[in-house]
């Protein structure tokens, strides 16, 4: 398979004969810059060019043999999916407890699981919210009125507020707070940005301390696994076909959006 779309997508083999044609592929697929050999080999997993994307910071392939390999050893190592009850990650626990998920009553919970599912029904997946901005009772606010939007608003809303959760994550990151000197002139972000400390802090009522959100080390960040969900959002940057934007979509919703309502109602 990977010979295949590797050799249609070289027209003519320099050297005459196999062996110097595939060691030339396997020399020349190294060699191929990140968006070509996502372009190219980006489907060998249906609508998932992530995982081909994973990859790529595994080269050099000894051979196209070798690079199958780690597609699959990197299709065997992805956790199971979050939707299983029980499943939910550390870091998804501390933000829906942060935001009061864990301190439900009945009625609350009730509610809170029946809207999930109401959700779940009408869009085909499930409630994202950036728990960290919000206490309980306005989750349950935005969970029922989002209820009514159209599919495509939630679909584009769904992956703005998993992008908040990256971001916050990547501000949190969990390793030691690193003290950093003030830069020399403070250039504040761009008022509209939704990552400016007044947008932030207008929709603040999480429980982690704005100050430790910005002073931690974000390369901390860089080290930690949600390296796959950056890899999704700029390998979905970079595609133009909308139809594989939507696929990507779907997954980081589906895959990475932490939330059911067994998941909501339990916390
Ligand atoms: N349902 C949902 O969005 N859950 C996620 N949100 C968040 O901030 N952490 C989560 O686990």
């Amino acid at each position: 398979m990977l010979q295949k779309l590797v050799q249609r997508s070289f027209k003519h083999c320099p050297t005459s004969g196999e062996s110097p044609c595939m060691n030339m592929d396997i020399a020349t697929v190294n060699a191929l810059p990140y968006e070509d050999f996502v372009d190219i080999l980006g489907n060998v997993v249906e609508k998932c060019p992530m995982i081909t994307a994973a990859v790529w910071s595994g080269r050099p392939f000894l051979s196209l043999a070798a690079l199958e390999a780690a597609i699959r050893e990197f299709i065997d190592a992805l956790p199971e999916s979050d939707l299983q009850s029980g499943s939910l990650t550390r870091e998804s626990h501390e933000e829906q407890a942060g935001s009061g998920m864990g301190a439900l009553n009945s009625g609350e919970a009730s509610r809170m699981a029946r809207l999930n599912q109401e959700y779940k029904e009408r869009f085909g997946f499930p409630f994202v919210i950036c728990a960290r901005m919000h206490d309980k009772e306005n989750i349950l606010r935005q969970l029922s009125a989002r209820c009514q939007n159209e599919r495509a608003v939630e679909r584009a809303r769904g992956i703005e507020e998993v992008k908040k959760i990256c971001h916050l994550r990547g501000e949190v990151g969990g390793g030691p707070v690193v003290e950093v000197s003030p830069p020399v002139e403070e250039v504040s972000p761009p008022a509209v940005s939704p990552w400016s400390p007044e947008v932030m802090e207008e929709s603040w009522s999480g429980s982690v301390p704005l100050p430790l959100l910005r002073s931690s080390s974000f390369f901390h960040f860089m080290r930690r696994f949600w390296n796959q969900i950056l890899m999704c959002l700029s390998v979905r940057l970079r595609f133009s076909a909308s139809s594989t934007r939507r696929g990507l979509e779907m997954y980081l919703l589906n895959r990475n959006s932490f939330s059911s309502s067994s998941s909501w109602a339990r916390v």
